[in-house]
């Protein structure tokens, strides 16, 4: 029977087969990422426990949820925050794990930085101390969210128990229309499905409308991927994977690089593998989306207008509806492009890499920020940063008006620096998350692209760059 490439991902890194009274499979881990939050519990246990780390080399760290982004020489004000980027610093040098600190040039957020530093190559197995590792699958690598305790087990013997997910299939058709992109496609995805769509199950994204799709894109896909409840998502590597992993630092070259991209290749899902579930998605019919309400499901295209509760099938997701109208202070029937905004955010794994920010100046040349909003930009990385400089964004952005940081990390994505919205602001975000308080208490979040943050940050209204 055939299989899927999570499923010969999983195949080659079982070192114990589960089963009646063994338990789970035990997996063999090729990568271990973390960061700041999360990880002084597992250092903690391990050494109470007497026990190392096995295999620091394979395990890396850098300074990202608390990071300010005033300024490099900035200290981190919000005491627990101060704590956590202290351990995490004392941690990783007794344990002997590199450390990418605040200020380094290789800093940045975890999801972000992996594949600038050339970590993540197809068919590895990942895992990290944060839910949004999904991102990496777009390279076809097994990635997967982990709780505390799994990573102190991931760090004293590079392995992982876990059960078998089932199996998923998005197929893209046709192609992405001009102006639309991959977050909108995720969205429209979490729209339909719903955020537990994919609960149990490694989705993995197929067909035009994704092999289309540019490396950073595909990551945007993945990404949020965990907003529709599934433990993976992944991508099978291609010509666009090999180009971009050639250019990371230290790929194999010559015959070495040959036999390593055979082996990507033979990776991909067999024509026969069986799917616990299909959901096809035509990408060629899609619009930019925005979320409306307190859950990325909460989703509609920006051409919409906000629902009103009578329209849910059931009665939680009336009670859901209502209540998010309630907390965004919305009415039905608005349309989306009459929702004014006070902030824009651009930032987050979801969308700071590279081509995020290109598609955001690309908006924003020769035009203004609306008086009196805040456009704040924050790079995903270090790395990011010197890129947008090199290419000029930095002046866009500051003709523009908007506010380019000069600290990269997750900033205003789940407020735990000191960037965050004041009770009753409203944003558009090109973060993942939009639950009640996540970008600070009492903030009002409406997830969107980069290009809609872009020509929502001109007008003040929601509206995509068509409206300019
Ligand atoms: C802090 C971290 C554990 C958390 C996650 O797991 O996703 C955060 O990154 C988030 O996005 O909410
Ligand atoms: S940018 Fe946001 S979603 Fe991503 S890891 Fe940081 S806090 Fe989590």
């Amino acid at each position: 029977m055939g299989r899927t490439l999570a499923q010969k991902t999983w195949d080659a890194h079982v070192v114990r087969r589960g089963g009646e009274g063994v338990g789970d499979d035990l997996l063999y881990i090729d990568l271990q990422l973390l960061h700041e939050v999360n990880t002084p519990q597992a250092f903690d246990r391990l050494r109470a426990a007497g026990r190392t780390v096995r295999r620091p080399d394979l395990t890396v760290g850098t300074e990202d949820h608390n990071t300010p982004t005033l300024a490099l020489d900035r200290v981190i004000k919000d005491r627990e925050g101060r704590r956590q980027a202290e351990l995490m610093r004392s941690n990783c040098a007794e344990f002997g794990i590199p450390l990418h600190r605040f200020g380094d040039p290789g800093q940045g957020i975890v999801h972000v930085i992996a594949p600038e530093l050339g970590l993540v190559r197809p068919g590895m197995t990942i895992v990290c101390c944060d839910s949004h590792t999904t991102t990496l699958g777009a390279f076809g690598a097994l990635a997967l969210g982990i709780g505390a305790s799994q990573v102190e087990h991931v760090l004293a013997t590079q392995t992982l128990p876990m059960r078998r997910p089932r199996s998923m299939a998005v197929d893209v058709t046709g192609t992405l229309p001009e102006g639309v992109g991959a977050k909108d496609l995720v969205l429209a995805l979490i729209a339909r499905i719903g955020t537990a769509g994919g609960q149990g199950h490694i989705i993995e994204y197929r067909g035009e409308g994704v092999t289309a799709l540019s490396m950073e894109a595909r990551m945007t896909l993945c990404n949020m991927t965990v907003e529709a409840g599934s433990r993976a998502g992944t991508v099978a590597p291609d010509e666009t994977t090999f180009a971009y992993l050639s250019r990371c630092p230290g790929m194999p070259e010559g015959a070495e690089w040959e036999r390593e991209v055979a082996y990507w290749r033979s990776l991909a899902t067999d024509a026969d593998a069986p799917w616990d579930r299909r959901v096809t998605l035509d990408a060629a019919a899609l619009s930019p989306y925005v979320s409306w309400g307190t859950n990325p499901a909460q989703s509609v295209p920006l051409d919409g207008r906000v629902p009103a509760p009578a329209e849910f099938a059931t009665p939680e997701t009336r009670a859901a509806a209502e209540r998010a109208l309630e907390y965004m202070d919305l009415k039905p029937g608005t349309a989306l492009r009459e929702v004014t905004v006070d902030t824009v955010f651009l930032g987050s794994c979801t969308n700071s890499r590279i081509e995020d920010l290109r598609a955001a100046a690309g908006v924003l040349r020769g035009r203004k920020v609306a008086d009196g909003l805040h456009m704040m930009i924050v790079p995903g990385s270090a790395r990011v940063r010197r890129q947008a400089v090199e290419e000029g964004l930095d002046r866009v952005f500051a003709e523009a008006g908007a506010d380019f940081r000069a600290g990269a990390g997750c900033s205003m994505c789940a407020a735990l620096n000191e960037d965050r919205l004041l009770p009753g602001q409203r944003a558009a975000s090109t973060t993942n998350r939009n639950f009640e308080g996540r970008q600070g208490k009492g903030s009002r979040t409406h997830i969107v692209s980069p290009s809609v943050a872009a020509a929502t940050a001109v007008t003040g209204r929601l509206s995509s760059p068509a409206d300019l």
